[in-house]
């Protein structure tokens, strides 16, 4: 694989605060990875750290197969973490200019206005002036000024509509496309889902999940059959518990769901036993079940 990042057993702990523990991952050129996780999970702390603005405590990070801290390494790097810091007293070309000549290779300046959803009119205007969303735009436009080939977004469309969403994850699959990598960190399942092709877990600083959406899906969602029952008691639901294709039953709002692999062995027993059930459901495992299963495992096991 042509790594782009690689962490190896990575471990940062603050005072006695683990943060984030023995992670091990790569990164391919050209993918675009959600590193996706609840409140505290450790992402922004990972982020940090591949970005050479923390230090591990423990473990080795290597992008473009060197520290992250290196000045050749800082030259393919773009990021926009999640406070847009902006020096005052400066215009918002000033910033952009004064950010693209610290880069080799800078990108032209106006295919950067052109794909920001900045305006002309805006690059005259001081950057203390901006409301929130161009803000947000300018910050973008700073991630990419210096035409990087690895990008980091730190919770990028947090605050932004669905149509300014959308567009940004047009542009970052265009960019992907030219080969550029880029890594985000999200508690969107859903976003994690449409934009990312790969989704590295993190719950407690741990890395419990690694795969395309469709793998984490498959590994550890069950899907379920499920059904109103016609007859109510304890007679029902013993006939359930006697089958030991139907005995994995919950009940919820009244229903009973049975998670399973083979729902079609499920459908076939409750034919073969009769039973008197109405409203049958089959439910593929959706990701934010995955993530709930994932994230309540990893709390029993602790
Ligand atoms: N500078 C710090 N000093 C002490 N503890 C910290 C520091 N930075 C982060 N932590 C702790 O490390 C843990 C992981 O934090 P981190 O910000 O990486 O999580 P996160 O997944 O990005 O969360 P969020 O989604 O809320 O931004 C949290 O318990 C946090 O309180």
């Amino acid at each position: 694989m042509d790594s782009i990042i690689e962490l190896k057993q990575v471990s940062k702990t603050f005072k006695d605060k683990k943060a984030v523990d023995r992670i091990s991952f790569r990164i391919a050129k050209g993918s675009i990875v959600a590193i996706l996780g609840p409140n505290g999970a450790g992402k922004t702390t990972a982020l940090s750290m591949i970005l050479g603005l923390l230090e591990p405590t423990e473990g080795e990070i290597r992008v473009f197969g060197k520290p992250p801290k290196e000045h050749s390494v800082r030259h393919h790097i773009g990021a926009m973490l999640q406070e847009v810091s902006l020096m005052d007293r400066l215009k918002v070309r000033e910033v952009l200019e004064l950010i693209r000549c610290y880069y080799p290779n800078p990108m032209d300046m106006d295919a950067l206005i052109a794909m920001t959803g900045l305006h002309g009119k805006d690059l005259n205007r001081y950057t203390e002036k901006l409301s929130g969303g161009q803000k947000r735009n300018l910050g973008f436009a700073l991630a990419m000024a210096g035409n990087p080939d690895l990008l980091f977004f730190d919770e990028p469309t947090v605050g932004l509509d669905i149509g300014a969403r959308r567009r940004f994850w047009d542009q970052i699959r265009e960019f992907a496309k030219q080969g550029k990598t880029i890594l985000f960190t999200t508690h969107y399942l859903q976003e994690a889902d449409d934009a990312a092709d790969r989704i590295l877990l993190f719950h407690q600083g741990a890395l419990v999940a690694d795969g395309t959406p469709e793998e984490i899906k498959s590994v550890i969602v069950k899907r379920s059959v499920s059904f109103l029952p016609m007859e109510d008691g304890s007679e029902f639901r013993r006939k359930l518990a006697s089958n030991p294709v139907l005995s994995n039953f919950s009940e919820q709002d009244g229903r009973i769901v049975i998670h399973t692999d083979h729902t079609d062995q499920v459908l076939e027993q409750i034919f073969a036993e009769k039973l008197g059930v109405r409203e049958i459901a089959v439910d593929q495992g959706r990701l934010d079940e995955a993530f709930e299963q994932l994230t309540s495992i990893q709390e029993e096991a602790v």
